[in-house]
């Protein structure tokens, strides 16, 4: 598998305002899937997420991404793991707002020795003509394709999105999440996306879903539909 998770556990605080949130998580990923994590809120999504993506640690357990441990890496190689392997999108775009939508997107393609080719990937977003305007000239829609072809350019393995779609409309929402689709069919990484909205995980090939930092529930999804066909 590519993404193995195992026995993963983590606490927050200490002694009587001790809160564990992951109770012992196992999960495998294969590549190129896209997996949606649900489940309602404080369940430890988003600190899975961040454990999966190496900006927080776990209390025990490991992710292992291609066979390595996380936990294993030196805090140096975890930062050039990080940066060329795993890319991040989330609710809110945080986009540099003094760069136009093509700088913004060269921010991520500084991070790689390989990044993609920026005009075809403009294209891919739809935002070739886009490409010098400012981010408050753009949609909350074309902001967000903008963070995401900003973690996209680098061709990270791993696209982990938290709540992608948490700040739009329902027409944007089904937008970004055909983009979604699109790239992972395009560029074959791997999708981790965590999610409030139950009708998503009609686009994906693994489901899991969270309760209380345990999993209730995880299987594949057989009858996977495109972002297109989604209804809420
Ligand atoms: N840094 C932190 N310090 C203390 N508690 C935290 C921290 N991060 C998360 N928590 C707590 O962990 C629990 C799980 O949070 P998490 O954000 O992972 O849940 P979630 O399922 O993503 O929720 P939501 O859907 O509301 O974003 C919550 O009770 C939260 O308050």
């Amino acid at each position: 598998m590519f993404l193995e998770i195992s026995d993963l556990k983590k606490s927050f605080g200490e002694g009587d305002s001790k809160v564990q949130v992951l109770k012992g998580i196992d999960l495998s990923v294969d590549k190129g899937e896209i997996c949606v994590l649900l489940g309602p809120s404080g369940s430890g999504k988003s600190t899975l997420l961040n454990i999966i993506g190496g900006i927080d640690s776990p209390d025990s357990g490991y992710v292992s991404i291609d066979g390595e441990k996380m936990v294993d890496m030196t805090e140096k190689r975890l930062t050039r793991y990080r940066r060329e392997h795993l890319g991040y999108v989330f609710q809110m775009y945080n986009l540099i707002p003094n760069l136009n939508i093509k700088e913004n997107i060269e921010v991520g393609a500084y991070l790689s020795d390989n990044p993609l080719n920026i005009d075809d990937l403009l294209h891919t977003l739809g935002l070739y003509e886009h490409r010098h305007k400012l981010p408050n000239q753009l949609s909350g829609g074309q902001q967000q394709r903008t963070s995401i072809g900003r973690a996209l350019v680098k061709n990270p393995d791993i696209l982990l999105c938290d709540e992608p779609t948490g700040a739009l409309d329902y027409s944007t929402s089904k937008e970004i999440l055909k983009l979604i689709g699109d790239v992972n069919q395009k560029y074959g990484n791997t999708v981790i996306m965590v999610t409030h909205n139950d009708a998503i995980k009609e686009m994906a090939d693994t489901v899991v879903k969270l309760r209380d930092g345990k999993i209730r529930k995880a299987y594949r999804n057989e009858n996977k539909i495109s972002a297109e066909e989604l209804d809420w």
